[in-house]
């Protein structure tokens, strides 16, 4: 069984890093400390509740140049993106999803859920002090469920945040996402990680390793060639 100590002391090595719009951008890798959960534990989501699960073996990796989120500036690079409930209210789970398809990322995890207060509160932890906190809990708790993925690729956390755009709708690029289908803070749309130690963080929170495929999609190499 998990033991439940190891989300504080995995929450303090994420630093602010994790919560996405004051974060020092591509520098965490090199300056994030590092957690590690247990060998033979994980964090597993089932029917919308935040439980622990055992397992034999792999550990989740979050220290190392290598973590659950890959390998920070290769093509293992992975980010947590996620549909918040306004977005799939409003049916533009396909279109976020087409987007980040034809840009040439890799979709490694999906899944559909109605999270729990309990992970809601420790997804946003860092925000925990700010006034909109518990609204903010509440929002993504509402019952319409969000759509949490795991996207792979050559520079996806940058990439990843600049196609969502700025927290604030109405300053974002009008072809990012945000800039394209909402215009207000409090129900903006999507969420992705602002950093490699956020994306650790997150993939661990939200995905069980075993959930996140390995596989080459068939045009890999034409999106990938650098000559
Ligand atoms: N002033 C605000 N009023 C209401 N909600 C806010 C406000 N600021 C932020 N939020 C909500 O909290 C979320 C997290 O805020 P944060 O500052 O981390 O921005 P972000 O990184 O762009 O968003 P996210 O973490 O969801 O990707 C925002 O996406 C938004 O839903």
């Amino acid at each position: 069984m998990f033991a439940r100590s190891a989300i504080p002391a995995f929450r303090a090595a994420a630093a602010r890093t994790f919560s996405t719009s004051a974060a020092p951008k591509g520098v965490a890798a090199a300056s994030a400390s590092r957690a590690t959960l247990a060998a033979g534990a994980a964090v597993a989501l089932a029917g919308g509740a935040l439980t622990y699960n055992a397992f034999a073996a792999p550990s989740v990796h979050l220290e190392g140049p290598k973590t659950i989120a890959g390998e920070y500036k290769t093509s293992s690079e992975r980010s947590f993106i996620m549909i918040k409930p306004d977005g799939t209210s409003r049916q533009i789970v396909g279109d976020v999803i087409k987007r980040f398809e034809q840009r040439g990322y890799k979709l490694v995890a999906i899944k559909s859920l109605v999270p729990s207060q309990e992970l809601a509160k420790e997804h946003y932890i860092d925000l925990a002090s700010r006034p909109f906190y518990p609204a903010l809990v509440k929002y993504i708790t509402c019952g319409t469920p969000v759509i949490a993925m795991v996207w792979e690729g050559k520079d996806i956390i940058r990439q990843g945040r600049r196609m969502v755009g700025a927290t604030n709708p109405l300053e974002a690029d009008p072809g990012s996402i945000r800039g394209q289908y909402c215009i207000s803070v409090g129900r903006n749309i999507i969420h992705a990680s602002d950093a490699f130690d956020s994306a650790t963080k997150e993939i661990g929170l939200w995905f069980d390793p075993k959930e996140l495929a390995d596989y080459e999609p068939i045009a890999a190499p034409m999106i990938t060639a650098e000559n």
